[in-house]
């Protein structure tokens, strides 16, 4: 037996994605092949200092960095990520494979049933986007600090700290977590309420020199490594910190009224008082090129010393 060695973190839902992973290359892999699947954990920045905002933790790749220098480190031979919770560049020895279709994108606004009002006034989130994307929907609300992974946040929300919490329906569902009677979940759509580059999607990072990287790219999932592309470049272009309020999505509508061959890609960055937002869409093949004109409207009313 061949031992491939798999980095993750150690959270319920990262060890579930990475399972997910599992169970695609061992559907994959020709029978009587040799190799067996093994996850090792790793404990992020991320999680040691799990109760500050993200943005005064320093440093790249919060929540992957040791698990991305283990792998260029040939320590491990391949590492599953949240593709959301990465930086907006990986190491270049390596590159992202989407082999998991995509979960749904989307936001979803939680509240338990009981409560008196259908305006939360308290909503937890610790996430610059979300907070932004909610006051247009409840102005007067306050948004407070939350951390933790999804059943912690879920605990939180149930002892009464809050009288709402915004997560992603991808981390919910894979947990099973979205039916719970006592709350209410509302979906908020991922064309208007937009998503962190990345959210929902599953990223197997490589080694380009691993000798399963010509297997593991014939297993790409294509529509969602386009929308993963297209979203991390737009992320690169506009280089967000995680302290400002962006978003971006990229899908194929696949309504019968509109052509579900193209790529549809949105954005918003809401950087120094100024809200910068557009979208765009045209041939999937050509990304790169959408990507530029979407951000053309953004070049054009930023003075270069602000795009560095
Ligand atoms: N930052 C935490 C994180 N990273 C990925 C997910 C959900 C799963 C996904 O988006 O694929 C979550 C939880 C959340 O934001 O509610």
């Amino acid at each position: 037996m061949t031992e491939i060695k798999i980095g993750t973190r150690g959270s319920r839902l990262a060890l579930i994605q990475t399972e997910m992973v599992i169970r695609r290359l061992q559907q994959e892999l020709s029978a009587g092949s040799d190799l067996s699947f093994h996850p090792v954990t790793f404990t992020t920045r991320g999680e040691i200092f799990g109760s500050v905002p993200l943005s005064s933790i320093g440093g790249r790749g919060v929540f992957s960095g040791e698990i991305e220098e283990a792998l260029v480190a040939r320590k491990v031979d391949l590492a599953v990520h949240s593709a959301k919770d990465l930086p907006s560049e990986v190491h270049p020895d390596t590159v992202l494979l989407a082999v998991i279709p995509r979960e749904d994108p989307s936001d979803v606004l939680i509240m338990p049933k009981d409560r008196d009002s259908d305006i939360p006034e308290i909503i937890g989130t610790g996430s610059p986007r979300r907070e932004f994307l909610i006051k247009k929907i409840y102005p007067e609300a306050e948004c407070r600090l939350l951390r933790g992974n999804v059943p912690t946040r879920l605990e939180k929300l149930r002892s009464g700290e809050y009288d709402a919490i915004i997560l992603a329906e991808a981390g919910i569902k894979r947990l099973g977590l979205d039916r719970e009677e006592c709350f209410d979940y509302i979906k908020l759509p991922p064309d208007s309420f937009i998503p962190a580059g990345g959210q929902g999607i599953i990223a197997l990072q490589v080694r380009r020199d691993h000798r399963l990287f010509t297997f593991l790219e014939k297993l790409v999932h294509r529509r969602t490594q386009t929308a993963l592309d297209a979203e991390r470049l737009v992320l690169r272009k506009i280089s967000a910190g995680c302290h400002e309020a962006a978003g971006v999505y990229a899908f194929s509508p696949d309504t019968p009224a509109e052509n579900s061959d193209k790529l549809m890609i949105k954005y918003f960055l809401f950087r120094d008082g100024r809200l910068f937002s557009d979208s765009i869409s045209g041939d999937p093949e050509r990304y790169a090129d959408l990507a530029d004109s979407l951000l053309k409207s953004y070049s054009d009313t930023t003075s270069p010393e602000e795009r560095t």
